[in-house]
Formats: structure tokens, sequence, C-alpha cells
């Protein structure tokens, strides 16, 4: 039986997926080969020797330390672009909620509620509403800082409703350049973006270029009367540089999925319980795909989405298969298929992949491998991690 140790709430029909003849599926496995989960931080936490793979059913993995994991061979994956759909309709909202005194006006209208007399309240409701009036987006600027799966729906839904909308990203893979309208303008800089945005929303990875982007030196680049979004992570944003924004009136708003002790001490800004991805079909649409990811690498050896380790997939070609990984510098691979040469044994098909320091290697053979093979494999220096499935 092959263990899956879950965190959080993932999602019943994802867990479906592993046949429960073959898969051991709990909370609490002492021996896992595999952890699922979502937002669970895993740092500062003692991993079981036993574990192979981790999957994020979802998109961010700085909860996980994932260049500690590497050279352990710990394949760790995430479900790209599986709930981009829920955080662009969250940011959709966050768009109207910021541009309209929409929050502020249902306090209004709550506080009437001991208004019993038909036309005094009619008279309150007239007489309050000019205080909570707002702008239209559509001519508005809207900037997007990152325009992988989210950013890029995003991008296109703007100039749907009508926006301008300049996108910054350093990185844009050719296939998030695909996904994206032509109409999108390119920034050079992010100040230059902030310079010219109305909103700006931001969708990029908690990573070392990126954490603490919005500062106050971003902030006094930043066009008077910005409205911020950040359903990312809330490490993009320092806490103090926005408090001061939103008092100087630089921001005019700033919405987040990520609440911290100082904004909400601070009441100004619009928060959220970190709920971007949180529609059932975002929650289903990640649990399917990291659960096939797993049980995919963890039945065959394939590697599919995954942050820290090639891609690489083969189609079965016998029941006899093995993987390992190994450290990427060369000779490695050869003495693995001299050892294999010299004890007579066939190679049918093979795969061969590198990212980084590391190497994977999927092999398919034509007799069944030996525990005495398996421990030779694992004995060639800078491989690790042979398994036959
Ligand atoms: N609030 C929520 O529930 C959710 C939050 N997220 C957050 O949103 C982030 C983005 O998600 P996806 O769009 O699915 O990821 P993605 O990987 O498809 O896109 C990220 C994009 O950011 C770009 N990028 C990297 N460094 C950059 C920089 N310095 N400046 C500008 N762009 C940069 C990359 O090139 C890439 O195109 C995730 O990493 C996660 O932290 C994702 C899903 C749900
Ligand atoms: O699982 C969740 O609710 C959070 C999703 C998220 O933040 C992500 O996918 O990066």
């Amino acid at each position: 039986m092959k263990k899956i140790r879950t965190y959080n709430n993932i999602a019943a029909v994802g867990l479906a997926k592993f046949p429960t003849d073959r898969y051991l599926v709990d909370a609490s496995s002492e021996t896992p080969d595999a952890l699922l989960l979502r937002s669970h931080k895993l740092h500062n936490e003692e991993l079981p020797s036993s574990v192979l793979a981790i999957a994020r059913a979802g998109a961010g993995v700085n909860n996980i330390p994932v260049s500690q994991y590497t050279p352990k061979g710990i394949v760790v994956f995430n479900t790209p672009g599986a709930n981009a759909n829920a955080v662009k309709e969250l940011v959709l909202a966050s768009l109207l909620l910021g541009s309209r005194g929409i929050t502020d006006s249902m306090s209004y209208v709550a506080s009437l509620a001991d208004e019993k007399d038909a036309i005094e309240l009619h008279k309150k409701v007239e007489a309050g509403k000019k205080k909570y009036g707002g702008s239209e987006l559509t001519g508005k600027t809207l900037g997007v800082v990152g325009l992988g799966a989210i950013g890029a729906k995003i991008a296109n839904l703007a100039i749907d409703l009508g926006m301008k909308v300049i996108g910054y990203d350093p990185a844009l893979s050719v296939e998030a350049a695909w996904q994206l309208s032509s109409q999108v303008n390119r920034a050079e800089n992010l100040n230059s973006l902030l310079a010219r945005s109305d909103y700006v929303t931001l969708h990029v990875p908690a990573i070392k270029p990126t954490i603490g982007m919005m500062n106050e030196e971003a902030f006094s680049a930043a066009k008077d009367g910005m409205v911020l979004i950040n359903l990312a992570r809330g490490e993009l944003v320092e806490e103090e540089a926005v408090i001061n924004a939103l008092d100087s009136g630089k921001l005019a708003a700033h919405l987040s999925d990520f609440p911290s002790e100082g904004l909400i001490a601070h009441g100004k800004s619009t928060l959220f319980p970190h709920l971007g991805a949180s529609t059932v079909e975002a929650e289903e649409n990640c649990a399917v795909m990291a659960a096939k990811q797993l049980i995919d690498f963890l039945d065959n050896g394939n590697i599919i989405n995954s942050v820290n380790f090639p891609a690489v997939s083969m189609e079965r070609t016998t029941g006899y298969r093995l993987t390992f990984a190994n450290d990427n510098i060369p000779k490695v691979l050869g003495t693995v298929l001299n050892l294999l040469a010299d004890l007579n044994i066939n190679v049918l098909d093979m795969v061969n992949k590198s990212r980084d320091d590391i190497a994977y290697t999927i092999v398919d053979i034509e007799q069944e491998p030996t525990a005495a093979l398996l421990e030779k494999l694992s004995s060639v220096e800078h491989v690790f991690h042979v398994r036959s499935v």
C-alpha cells in the first residue's frame, strides 16, 4: 500500500482519485510516500524520510522549503492554472469594491435598521448615498504585475471591461504570452507601471525579487489615489508603507487576501481571509490535478508540473521500470547504463532530463529488477532515489 498524508481541506473528488486497493490516504500516516497539501507551512517541520514527493494543490509553493528538499530528491508539484479563474473573479470583485463605496454604504444601510418610518427611511437612504459615490472602471488604467495564469486572465478581463491595461513581467513565458490580449501594453519596469496605473493588481510568487516589492519607494513612484489589490501573497507588500500610503491618500484603497495585525488594526484596508482560491471549482480542479500528478509519479515515475524537477514522462513499454535522480554532472548516466550493460540487462526505452542541479531518468528494462540491482544502482556515486515502479 502506498501512503499519502494530507493536510488542509482537500476536495473529496481529488482524494477519490487514489485507488483504494493501492493507496491509503489520511492525515496521520507516519511513513507517507507523499504529502498532499494546500497552504500548510512545512518550514521548520521534520519530514519523514519516507517522503518521495509533495503536491501543493494550488499555485504558490512558498509554504514549502523547496530548495532544502531538492538535494534530497523530493519532487515538489503544484497545479498551475487550476485556481486561476477563482482568483480572477475575486480580483473583479476587488476592482468594484475599490471603485465604489460598496462596503461602507452597506454598513450605512445596516445602521438604519431601527428606522421604522418608511418615509424617513427613504429620506435617509437618499440623503446618505452622496457619501458613497464612486467612479467607473471603464476608461481607467489597470496595471497587472505578473502575467502568468492569473495575471493574463485578469488583463484580458479588464480589456473586456473597457479598461486600459499595462502589464509587467520580466520572466513572461511564451505560453503565457500566447494567452494575453494584444491590447495589453508592456511596462519596462515596475515603477513605470505604477506611475501610469489607477488600479494595480499583484500576481507574482513570493520569491526573493518580489518580497517587499510594494515598499515606500514603489509608492512614491505610484500615481496619486491608486487602488492596490493584492491577492498574491502578503509578503509582497511592506505593511508600514501601505499604511503610510493609505494615510497620505497616495492609496485610495487597499484590498488584500492577507490580513496582518497592523492592517487589521488600521482599519482602512479591505481584507479577505485568503479567499482567492476558495471556490468549489478551484478546490476540485486543484485537488484532482494534484492527486493525478502524485499517482502518475508514484506509479509510473512520471513528473508533470514539478517546481523543482524537470518534466519527464514516458509511456510504459514493459512492466519493468526503473527511475532515479542524480546530481546533474557528466558521466553519471553513462555509469548507470554501463552497469546495466555489464549485467546483460537490455534497455527498451529511456528518457533523461535535467533542471538546474538535478537530473532525472526513467528507464524501461526487459527484466524485473532485483533488490541487488537496485542496491547497486543506489551505490553509484551521485545517484539517489532509485525506484522500481
Ligand atoms: N489568494 C489565493 O488564494 C491565491 C494566490 N495565488 C498567488 O498568486 C501567484 C501567481 O499565481 P499564478 O498566476 O497561478 O502563477 P504563474 O506562475 O502562472 O504566474 C506568475 C507570473 O509572475 C511572473 N513573475 C515572476 N517574478 C516576477 C517579477 N519580479 N515581476 C513581475 N512578474 C514576475 C512570472 O514570470 C509568471 O509569469 C502564486 O504564486 C500565489 O502566490 C495563486 C492562487 C491562489
Ligand atoms: O489553497 C488555498 O486556498 C490557497 C491557494 C493559494 O494561495 C495558491 O494556490 O497559491
